[in-house]
C-alpha cells in the first residue's frame, strides 16, 4: 500500500517536505545541533563538504571527516521539531519516496547530538561535557506514538511522585540512548548523565524574568531525586526525543551537551564560543575512531 501525499509529503524535486533532502544527501552517521550557526562550524573540520542544503531552521552539510561520510544537520530548538526531523531522516533510508512505499528491511542512522546545556548541579560546572545516558522528557511528544515499549515506567513514576509532578503538565517519560554510542562518545573528559528534556528555556526550565511559576522549588526537587542511582544531572530542549524516536523507528542515538549555564550556582558561560568549539572537536575525534 502507497502512502498518501497529503502523509508523506514532498517538494517539486522530490525532496522530503521539511527538510528539502533527498535520500542520497545524506550520510548513515547523522550530526545534529540545535543552533543552524553550528552546522558550519562543524564541517569547517572536514576534509570536504559536497552538499549544502538549507531549508527553515533545517541547515544540512554533508562531507568527509578523515574519510567518513557524515551529515551535520541543525534541529532548531525543541522536541516538536526533532520530532519532524527524526521522521523524515527517517523515511529517507527507509521508505521508497518515489513509488511511497516504506522499504523491506531497514537501515540504521548513526545519530549524534551536539548541544549545550543548564546543569541543576554545583558539582558540573560550566564547560563540562555531559553523554546523555538516559533522558526524561517532560514534553510530552512520546505519548503521541506506541511507545509502551521503549519507556522505563519505574524512574519514571518514581519522579512523578517525588517531585509530586502535576496532572496538567505531560507526564515524564524516561528513555536510554544507545549504549554502543554512549561507550563511543564516553571518556574521562565526559560525564555520564540523565538529562530532562523541557519544552521550553525560561518557566519550564524554573526560570523566572516577569511571568511566575507556580512552582519554584521544581528545579530542587529534580536535583534530589535519586532513584537505585538514577540523579538527573542537566536540563535541555531536544535528547528525550531524538531518544523516543531513535528507539521507536530502529536508529542508534547519543546525546552529547556542553554545559553553558549552572542553575544551582546562577553562573551562566562568558564566552559560549570556546566550550562549543571543544565539544565538536573532542565529538568529531570520537566519532572518526
Ligand atoms: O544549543 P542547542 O543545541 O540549541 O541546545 C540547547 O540550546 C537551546 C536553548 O538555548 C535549546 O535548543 C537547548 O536544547
Ligand atoms: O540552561 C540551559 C542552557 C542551554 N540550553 C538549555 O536548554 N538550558
Amino acid at each position: 500500500m502507497s502512502l498518501q501525499s497529503s502523509e508523506l509529503v514532498l517538494n517539486a524535486d522530490g525532496s522530503i517536505y521539511h527538510l528539502g533532502l533527498l535520500p542520497e544527501d545524506l550520510a548513515q552517521t547523522v550530526i545534529l545541533v540545535g543552533d543552524p550557526r553550528r552546522v558550519a562550524r562543524i564541517t569547517e573540520h572536514f576534509d570536504n563538504v559536497d552538499l549544502k542544503k538549507q531549508k527553515r531552521e533545517f541547515v544540512t552539510h554533508t562531507g568527509y571527516f578523515r574519510g567518513k561520510r557524515i551529515t551535520v544537520m541543525s534541529t532548531g530548538m525543541g522536541t516538536d521539531n526533532i520530532d519532524i526531523a527524526l521522521t523524515e531522516l527517517d523515511a529517507l533510508v527507509n521508505i521508497d519516496l518515489k513509488e511511497s512505499r516504506i522499504k523491506e528491511g531497514s537501515v540504521s542512522l548513526d545519530i549524534i547530538r551536539i548541544g549545550t546545556t543548564g546543569s541543576i548541579r554545583e558539582e558540573i560546572p560550566v564547560g563540562s561535557f555531559i553523554t546523555s545516558e538516559w533522558a526524561i522528557g517532560f514534553d510530552g511528544l512520546i505519548y503521541y506514538y506506541k511507545s509502551d515499549d521503549i519507556l522505563n515506567t519505574e524512574i519514571s513514576e518514581a519522579f512523578i511522585k517525588h517531585t509530586g509532578w502535576a496532572s496538567n503538565k505531560a507526564m515524564p517519560y524516561v528513555v536510554k540512548g544507545n549504549e554502543y554510542l554512549i561507550d563511543k562518545l564516553s571518556s574521562d573528559s565526559t560525564i555520564k548523565g540523565f538529562t530532562g528534556t523541557n519544552i521550553g528555556f525560561y518557566g519550564p526550565q524554573g526560570r523566572v524574568l516577569r511571568a511566575g511559576i507556580p512552582d519554584p522549588d521544581m528545579n530542587e526537587k529534580i536535583a534530589s531525586f535519586n532513584y537505585k542511582g538514577h540523579a538527573i544531572t542537566n536540563l535541555e530542549m531536544e535528547t528525550s526525543g531524538i531518544y523516543g524516536l531513535s528507539r521507536l523507528l530502529g536508529h542508534r542515538a547519543v546525546s552529547m551537551n556542553v554545559v553553558l549555564a549552572n542553575r544551582a550556582t546562577g553562573e551562566f558561560a562568558e564566552n559560549t564560543k570556546e566550550p562549543v568549539d571543544k565539544l565538536i572537536e573532542y565529538s568529531l575525534e570520537r566519532i572518526a575512531k
